[in-house]
């Protein structure tokens, strides 16, 4: 049903790299693991770019839209019509991601992978095979051909941003009624009752928060979803986005290119949970960024087996979570590559 590259192995970790980098986290001037977590970044780094020098330099920014044909039953807080204003707000600089992307110094490409724009939008490439998805509480949100296209749309942007060489690569999102959509998914792979996993995304109150969980958990019985085994690939036509679906794909295509992503909030994260579960040998690949507020966030990492860096209560998307833990892996990489030895400082190391 999908493009037979997405289930291609994608490579394997550097032993020999991670090794080297484990020592050497050793032999700087701290006492053995005072870095915390960022000795681990730096040493999964080391290991995924095949580097005794990790490096998260060059981080060019990707977010993908798409419209969700589940608003139709209430669902989000505010109309429909932000998805397509935001797209080019996104271009013209003006959104919080335009703004993180400055300050990092990463480019920002804004991919229109299938919101309701009827035509091209200035400053956005259009890579869509519809315009939003159909009501998954009335009928399918997708066909196979249209699922297909998402990934390869996907898969195109990371050949686009592979001409940049980056270090990593943060994959973003927009789309009214997304956080439905991603609630869906995550239940229907988790097996989880809706109500565990949806959240109120833009800020839905309670009373629209059970509504949420309602909608959902009637359209994956209808959709014959709840059993246990449905496949990610059934799960993503039935109940799927066009921008999640592209960012499935994006995460498998640069993890076989070996470019990590750091992994956003609540829809990115469930994206590569559906990554991992078609093509689980990108899941070395995926590196933690935040906990967003969005409820289902902790569940879904926790099946990643993904530990965040942060948790800031940031519920935005855009990849800005990701953005804003960028800094701390950059910090991470600086301080393994350029931190003394114990034999270079002349410092004594603890008696072995
Ligand atoms: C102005 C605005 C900018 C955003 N940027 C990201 N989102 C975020 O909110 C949406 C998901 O929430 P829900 O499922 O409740 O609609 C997505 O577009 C997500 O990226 C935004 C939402 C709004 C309103
Ligand atoms: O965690 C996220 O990515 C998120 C949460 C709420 C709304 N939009 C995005």
């Amino acid at each position: 049903m999908l493009p037979h590259w997405v289930y291609e192995k994608c490579p394997g970790i550097s032993t020999a790299h991670r090794e080297a980098a484990i020592a050497r986290q050793a032999q700087l001037t701290k006492p053995t693991g005072a870095l915390g977590r960022l000795e681990q970044v730096a040493i999964d780094l080391a290991g995924l770019q095949e580097t005794v020098q990790p490096r998260a330099a060059r981080v060019p920014i990707i977010v993908f839209a798409g419209d969700h044909g589940i608003v139709a039953q209430g669902v989000s807080a505010y109309p429909q019509e932000v998805t397509i204003a935001m797209m080019s707000n996104f271009a013209a600089g003006g959104a919080a991601i335009s703004v993180l992307a400055r300050e990092l110094g990463s480019s920002l490409e804004v991919v229109d992978a299938g919101s309701l724009a009827q035509s091209p939008i200035s400053g956005i490439v259009t890579d869509k095979p519809r315009c939003g998805t159909r009501d998954f509480s009335v009928e399918a949100a997708l066909g196979p051909a249209e699922l297909a296209f998402a990934f390869e749309c996907g898969q195109r942007a990371v050949a686009r941003a592979a001409a940049k060489q980056p270090d990593l690569l943060i994959l973003g999102e927009m789309g009214i009624g997304n956080t439905t959509t991603s609630a869906a998914i995550a239940a229907s792979l988790l097996g989880v009752s809706a109500d565990e996993i949806a959240g109120s995304g833009t800020g839905v109150d309670a009373a629209g928060r059970a509504r949420k969980a309602r909608v959902i958990d009637d359209a994956l019985s209808r959709h014959g979803l709840t059993k246990a085994g449905a496949s990610p690939e059934q799960t993503l036509r039935t109940v799927g986005g066009l921008e999640i679906a592209a960012i499935c794909g994006a995460i498998i295509a640069a993890a076989q290119r070996r470019i990590p992503t750091l992994i956003d909030g609540f829809i990115v994260s469930v994206a590569a949970l559906a990554a991992a579960r078609l093509n689980p040998s990108c899941q070395p690949f995926l590196l933690p960024s935040h906990q967003s507020a969005e409820q289902g966030h902790r569940l879904v990492l926790r099946a990643l087996n993904i530990q965040p860096l942060v948790s800031l209560d940031l519920r935005l998307g855009e990849g800005s979570g990701a953005a804003i833990a960028l800094p701390l892996v950059r910090l991470a990489c600086a301080l393994h590559n350029g931190m003394a030895t114990f034999a270079q400082a002349n410092v004594p190391d603890r008696p072995a």
